[in-house]
């Protein structure tokens, strides 16, 4: 996976603190919990050996309480924050050594960042906002403003580009922060809590849109959230951070049709098992005495639409996988889980 992967995150450690480089060094100390190693050393470990991949058109969520780490991570991603070690190879690249230029022109080009509080700048114009990256890297007006048209359009925001952003609603901010995300085509945008200032229903809506968005522009996506609902809504995978580790990382199915330990089975013990599940997590091998001559269904159809065909056949439905019988679901796995 790791030359295909878009980002590929090895060993990767933020210490805050004055011997921050002796802590993922060190046995000893690296071993210590948060606590200890605060008493012990002064240094705060916001990110502890942290490993993992994103594919290309993957949304990849990160996902954790307050002062899990998902912030400082993301941040490590673009060295908005400085690492203290591991590597960040991005698109074949390891930006742990790119210097400011190259890093300058990652951030310009590669990637973009949608923000909590929007970022947007008060004295602008929507349209000024969304084609600002593009003149920093100086594209001429006209270029940068038809490019800025297409995705304030994009995000259903027509008619808006001469508003300025306190004339505009939460939600509506945010659309204009999508934009200018999107203006300069990066390769990977970044969420961090984009939606958590929200309303619920817009807040809906803005998750939504991102459905939407991602289907018709495709771009792979990191996206940091508190909130499981919405990790599970959004996310292809998801990274469970705790004090700074990761706890599991996997499907919403995975996680919660195996959670790692006790943490990640609390976590995810409210959400509704037929609306994550697949058929392949309830199946059940085939028995002598099974009447296979009714209906198949595919093992990635999820439990929640599985229900009505399982219940109508009145007999176990074939779980069919490339032509080939994985498995049977009968009313009583659907009850299982649906009960
Ligand atoms: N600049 C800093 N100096 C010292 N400690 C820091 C710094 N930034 C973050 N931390 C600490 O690192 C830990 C992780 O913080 P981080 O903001 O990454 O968590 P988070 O999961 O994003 O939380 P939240 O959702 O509240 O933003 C916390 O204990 C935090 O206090």
């Amino acid at each position: 996976m790791t030359t295909e992967a878009v980002i590929s995150v090895r060993d990767l450690w933020k210490v805050f603190g004055h011997k921050a480089e002796q802590v993922p060094r060190s046995a000893e100390l690296s071993a210590l919990s948060r606590r200890e190693l605060m008493d012990r050393t002064g240094c705060t470990a916001a990110v502890r050996d942290v490993s993992f991949d994103v594919a290309p058109g993957e949304v990849f969520v990160v996902m954790g309480l307050s002062g899990s780490g998902k912030s400082t991570l993301v941040r490590c991603l673009t060295r908005l924050i400085e690492p203290t070690s591991g590597q960040v190879v991005f698109e074949g690249e390891d930006i742990l050594g790119a210097d400011k230029k190259r890093l300058r022109e990652l951030r310009r080009h590669k990637f973009s960042m949608v923000f909590q509080n929007f970022g947007l700048l008060p004295y602008r114009q929507v349209l000024d906002n969304v084609s600002y990256g593009l003149e920093i890297r100086g594209a001429g007006r006209a270029e940068r403003n038809r490019r800025a048209m297409e995705v304030i359009s994009l995000v259903g925001l027509d008619g808006y580009e001469r508003s300025y952003p306190d004339q505009l609603s939460g939600g509506m901010q945010q659309r204009v922060g999508l934009a200018r995300a999107l203006a300069g085509d990066p390769d990977v945008l970044y969420f961090d809590e984009p939606f958590s200032a929200l309303d619920p229903l817009i807040r809906r809506d803005m998750q939504n849109e991102v459905i939407r968005l991602h289907r018709e522009v495709g771009k792979t996506m990191v996206f940091i959230t508190h909130d499981l609902s919405e990790a599970l809504k959004l996310g292809d995978r998801i990274l469970i951070m705790r004090d700074g580790r990761q706890v599991q990382c996997g499907t919403g199915a995975e996680l919660v049709g195996a959670p790692a330990d006790d943490y990640v089975r609390d976590f995810v013990s409210d959400v509704p098992k037929a609306n994550v599940l697949t058929l392949r997590w309830i199946m059940r091998d085939r028995r002598d005495g099974d009447t296979l001559d009714g209906p198949e269904l595919s093992p990635d159809v999820v439990v929640r639409d599985a229900v009505r065909p399982v219940l109508a056949a009145g007999k176990p439905v074939k779980v069919v996988e490339n032509g080939t019988l994985v498995g049977v679901v009968t009313t009583e796995e659907i009850l299982g889980v649906t009960a």
